[in-house]
């Protein structure tokens, strides 16, 4: 079973595929085995749905494959099974076209009403290209109508219309899955489209151990667990860590004061918020578990408030970009080399001068939280090319500046050097102001909770996981992203930490929900 789910393009899914049948694996195994765990997640999860029938709509190519599979078997188990083959006479590959054969060797498949309650979508999956041509387009529009009116949705590896490499839709021409089953490895496009995909369930059909190299890998729940220990019993507060938070400049105190607030709740023993002179009080009275200190002067202050003080300094939130906050952020990181976490606009305003922050940061963990705007000016890159490029782009920063690069989004893809690490939690109730700081508070409880080889990619792609899980509890208490804000977000940290999501059965190898309106 492998433990490793690789985030792929659709190039890679195909070069998996046939590095399993180099390896001795027949392809028409590999189709057998992904239609027939279809098949059975199609029954364990809408058993009671099948007796309301199940369309299949397959494709020219073995997308529609695995669909003739899954009707072969759906048929078998008792369902009213009926079927149609959209863009040729025949499959155009020898194991659809043998597949399609076994499914009709059972007798005819009548073509589907529009009526059935489970609809199968195995018309394109990763050797699509480009926009649906128009009898896949209709294909589309039927399964659209169908859950119109109370159909289940099931997608085959990629729902139609959907690009299995960039997420790019072609909507109204993409179908809107209910449930997508994908084979073997996690598609990046399911990712980004996490609204056309539907709950994403990730199937194993034995492919093997995944290459140790450093393509992206999703994280989860597992990794949490392993990476941050259970606090000691005997713990106080000296040992839980003391988390220093730079910024807070006239007006944002309240950034630091989230970050603050997400690093008591992550494990953090003490925060200490540095702020302008005029944030103090404030920052006082909002937080009374946080000490509240201004931007230090000299050098005692600085020691005294932050590099004699913190185990973990953050840098950033609401900080400003003027000479004098450039100013402070050099002084602190020329006087503080221990474990840092750069955010929000500590990372802009080192806009074209990656050099210079390379300097500063080399040589001890740290780790930066970009948004795409962010990494955008950081690395002088279109906000269109770090989007494109969202799996690899901060892999190709981290080399630069000798840190880990956390570019936040949807998904989260967290790289250094050696490893990407993509974490797929959340929910839009995080698309709010100072849903970043929330997540740089929890990053930063992480710098110093965790196993002591633990590299910061993997502690900011534990803090990326928790901060959506988070999220997506808030969200279920609410009962929606409407009406949910940071402050649930925050009160859900406990059970987000807690970790206690229900895990699917084998063969589902990981499985992401449905993201709510
Ligand atoms: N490889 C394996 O071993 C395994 C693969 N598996 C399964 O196979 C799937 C990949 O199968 P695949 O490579 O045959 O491609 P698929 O997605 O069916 O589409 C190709 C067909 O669609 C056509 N077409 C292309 N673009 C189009 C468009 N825009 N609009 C309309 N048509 C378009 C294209 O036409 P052509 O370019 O040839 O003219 C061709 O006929 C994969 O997702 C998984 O489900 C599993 O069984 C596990 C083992
Ligand atoms: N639709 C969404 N689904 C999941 N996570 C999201 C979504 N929108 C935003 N987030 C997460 O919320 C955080 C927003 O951070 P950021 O853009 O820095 O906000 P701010 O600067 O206002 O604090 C990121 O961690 C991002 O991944
Ligand atoms: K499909």
């Amino acid at each position: 079973m492998t433990s490793r789910i690789p985030v792929v393009t659709a190039a890679e899914s195909a070069a998996r595929d046939r590095a399993a049948i180099d390896a001795g694996t027949p392809s028409r195994a590999l189709m057998q085995r992904a239609g027939a765990a279809a098949a059975a997640e199609i029954a364990r999860r809408y058993g009671d749905r099948l007796r309301g029938g199940v369309a299949v709509h397959a494709g020219p190519g073995n997308n529609g494959g695995d669909g003739w599979v899954v009707a072969a078997a759906l048929r078998r188990w008792g369902a009213t099974v009926r079927a149609a083959l959209h863009g040729a006479d025949e499959p155009k590959t020898d194991d659809a076209r043998y597949e399609r054969a076994r499914a009709l060797a059972d007798g005819t498949l009548d073509a589907p009403t529009g009526s059935e309650a489970v609809v199968v979508d195995g018309v394109l999956g990763t050797g699509a290209r480009g926009a649906p041509a128009p009898f896949a387009a209709a294909a589309v529009e039927r399964m659209h109508v169908a859950r119109a009116s109370g159909a289940v949705v099931v997608a085959l590896d990629v729902p139609t219309g959907l690009d299995a490499t960039t997420g790019e839709n072609f909507d109204p021409h993409t179908v809107r899955a209910d449930l997508t089953l994908t084979f073997g490895t996690l598609k990046r496009g399911l990712l980004v489209a996490r609204g056309h995909a539907g709950t994403i369930a990730v199937v194993d059909i034995g492919l093997g151990e995944a290459p140790n190299d450093v393509g992206p890998v999703l994280s989860g729940a597992a990794d949490v667990a392993r990476l941050a220990p259970a606090l000691d019993a005997a713990a106080h507060k000296g040992t839980r860590g003391k988390i220093a938070i730079v910024g807070g400049a006239a007006g944002m105190a309240g950034a630091t004061l989230l970050s603050a607030e997400a690093a008591l709740r992550s494990g953090a023993g003490m925060a200490r918020v540095v702020v302008a002179p005029e944030s103090v009080p404030v920052a006082q009275t909002a937080l009374r578990e946080a000490l509240a200190s201004p931007w230090p002067t000299d050098d005692a202050a600085l020691a005294h408030t932050v590099t004699e003080w913190a185990d973990v300094v953050v840098l950033g939130p609401g900080l400003g970009r003027d000479d004098a906050a450039r100013a402070l952020a050099e002084r602190v990181l020329a006087a503080w080399r221990g474990p840092v976490v750069l955010d929000a606009d500590a990372v802009t305003m080192f806009a074209g001068d990656t050099a210079r922050l390379g300097t500063l940061l080399r040589g001890r963990p740290a780790l930066l939280t970009p948004h795409p705007l962010e990494l955008s000016r950081l690395a002088g890159l279109s906000l269109d090319e770090i989007l494109a490029r969202r799996f690899d782009v901060g892999r190709e920063l981290a080399a630069t500046l000798g840190a880990s690069v956390l570019l936040k989004g949807v998904p989260t893809v967290i790289s250094d050097e050696h490893a990407t690490l993509v974490s797929a939690t959340g929910t839009p109730a995080l698309a709010t102001a100072g849903s970043g700081d929330v997540l740089t508070g929890i990053a930063a409880a992480l710098l110093v909770h965790a196993n002591a080889d633990a590299r910061a990619t993997e502690r900011g792609a534990a803090a990326a996981w928790i901060h959506g899980r988070a999220g997506e509890i808030a969200t279920a208490r609410r009962g929606g992203v409407r009406g949910t804000t940071l402050r649930d977000v925050l009160g859900a940290l406990s059970d987000a930490w807690r970790g206690d999501a229900a895990r699917a059965p084998y063969p589902v190898l990981a499985e992401l929900p449905a993201v709510p309106g």
